[in-house]
Formats: structure tokens, C-alpha cells, sequence
């Protein structure tokens, strides 16, 4: 990649905190585990924004906090010390990579059972629970058991259930890591065209990079014990990109090069 093209691309720092407007605002955040003694710090001093609307990637070795920040993101958990703000009325919507659909549920009344949590009328969530599915590509599938689906399939119920929310934020913890590589592809040209759809404002958390640049207009770099956001990269290679594109490979190389340094600096410590 040219000099030209990594400027344009932006290695900049980390916003200043307590910008407002944000969908999704961190400031000062840390977390720590363990009492008094034994006290074990994963996230040191996390400050970072989320745009409305904007497709977040936060990135980071195993271990390194991701799925801690996403948690604290989500208020399943609270910081140490720091502020999180999150723009959403009824809170953010949440896909892991277990999908937690309900077994003895179709498809259709997974996403209807969310429906019905946010209130929905009755006589209105069979035909919202329709869309939600025809918007994840799965119009048809209302009636299926989740054992009569694939695991992608499976994926997209939850995706259609976390919309259901209708939160102006999505939180995803790793969606499609359990999945083959041609499903996790497919799956990432749905999510990309749904998120452009709705406009919604995505957080995704991932270790693979590849995955990363496919998907986002910003990567966020956490270091490793502590958390820290070491780095982060602005995106700006037209979508739907595909990860064999030259432009995705080649920011690939030098985001998994800036990976591996982290983790030798925090095998070093
Ligand atoms: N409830 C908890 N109590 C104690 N330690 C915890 C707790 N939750 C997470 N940790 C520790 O915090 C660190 C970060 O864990 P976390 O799951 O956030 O990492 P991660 O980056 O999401 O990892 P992975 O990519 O493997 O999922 C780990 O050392 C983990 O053991």
C-alpha cells in the first residue's frame, strides 16, 4: 500500500473524549477483576466514541478485553471507574456468536418474542416478525424449528430477533466465528447491506483481522494486558468489499503486522 493511501486511510489517534452526539461514547473507562490484593486490570483508560450510524470493528488479540468492553457497552456490567454513555432509549441490541434462540420456538416467534419484550402489539408482530426475516433473507422460515436450520440460518434469526429491539445500536460479540468460512462470507454481505439498509450503528467485536477490514469503516486496535486502544484505522475501500480485494488484503497485512507487535510487546512484559 502507498505512503498516499495509509495518510488517506487514517492511522489517527484516539478521538478526544466527550464529544457529544455520539451513538456510543467511553471516557476514562477501566475495568478491573479480582479483590483487593489480587486485583487483575483488563481495560486501562479506554476513551472512544461511536458515530450514529457508523460500523465499528474493535480488534484485539484473545484475552485482551474485547468482550469485557462490549459487556460494560451493553451495562451488563459496570467499569471499574470511567463513564459510558450509549444513545439508545431502550438500550443496545445484542448478537453473540451462540445464537440463544429459543429451541422449542419457530423462527418466526423467536423474533416475535422480542417483539413482544418491546411492546409491540400482538396483532402487529406476526407481520413485523415477517419483515425483520425477509430483511435477514430468510422470508419463508417462520414456521422452521431452529433445529430444521443451519448455522448461518440460525445467525440470521438472531440478527433478525437483535433488530427486532429496534435499538439505534447493535453490540456483536464475535456473530460468526462459529461459522465455515463461505457462510461467515455470505453472512458478512448481509450484515453489511442490512446495516446500510437501516442505518443502524454497529460495535463489533473480532479477533480476525480479514474480518475485520471487510466489514468496517473503523478498526480499533486493543492492546493486551491492559486493554488499551493502541490504534485505530479509518476504512474508506468501497463496500461491498470482498476479502480477496487487493486494497482489503494489503490493510490486512498491516493491521495483523501491528497485531503481532502487540502481542510480542505484551509477551515481553
Ligand atoms: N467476570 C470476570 N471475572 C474475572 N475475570 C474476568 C471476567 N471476565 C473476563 N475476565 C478476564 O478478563 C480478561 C479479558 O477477557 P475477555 O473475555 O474480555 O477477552 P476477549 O478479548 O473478549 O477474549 P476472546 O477474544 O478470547 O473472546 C481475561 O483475562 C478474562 O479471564
Amino acid at each position: 500500500m502507498t505512503d498516499a493511501l495509509i495518510a488517506a486511510r487514517g492511522a489517527e489517534p484516539a478521538p478526544a473524549p466527550g464529544a457529544e452526539g455520539q451513538a456510543v461514547e467511553l471516557v476514562h473507562v477501566s475495568k478491573a477483576f479480582g479483590r483487593a490484593g489480587a486485583r487483575h486490570l483488563v481495560l486501562d483508560d479506554i476513551n472512544l466514541t461511536v458515530a450514529p450510524g457508523e460500523f465499528l470493528c474493535l480488534l484485539g488479540a484473545s484475552g485482551c478485553g474485547k468482550s469485557t468492553l462490549l459487556n460494560l457497552v451493553a451495562g451488563l456490567d459496570r467499569p471499574t471507574s470511567g463513564d459510558i454513555t450509549v444513545s439508545a432509549r431502550r438500550g443496545p441490541a445484542l448478537m453473540f456468536q451462540e445464537h440463544a434462540l429459543f429451541p422449542w420456538l419457530t423462527a418466526g416467534r423467536n423474533v416475535e418474542l422480542a417483539l413482544r419484550l418491546r411492546g409491540v402489539a400482538r396483532a402487529d408482530r406476526r407481520g413485523e416478525a415477517e419483515r425483520l426475516l425477509e430483511l435477514v433473507r430468510l422470508g419463508g422460515a417462520h414456521r422452521k424449528r431452529v433445529h430444521e436450520l443451519s448455522g448461518g440460518m440460525r445467525q440470521r434469526v438472531a440478527l433478525a430477533r437483535a433488530l427486532a429491539q429496534d435499538s439505534p445500536v447493535l453490540l456483536m460479540d464475535e456473530p460468526f466465528a462459529a461459522l465455515d468460512a463461505i457462510t461467515r462470507d455470505v453472512l458478512h454481505d448481509e450484515l453489511t447491506r442490512v446495516w446500510r439498509e437501516t442505518g443502524i450503528t454497529v460495535l463489533f467485536v473480532t479477533h480476525n483481522v480479514r474480518e475485520a477490514v471487510r466489514l468496517a469503516e473503523r478498526v480499533v486496535l486493543l492492546s493486551s494486558r491492559p486493554g488499551r486502544v493502541a490504534h485505530q484505522w479509518h476504512i474508506d475501500i468501497p463496500q461491498p468489499r470482498r476479502v480477496e480485494d487487493p486494497a482489503v488484503a494489503e490493510l490486512s497485512v498491516q493491521i495483523t503486522e501491528r497485531l503481532r507487535e502487540e502481542i510480542r510487546r505484551h509477551g515481553e512484559r
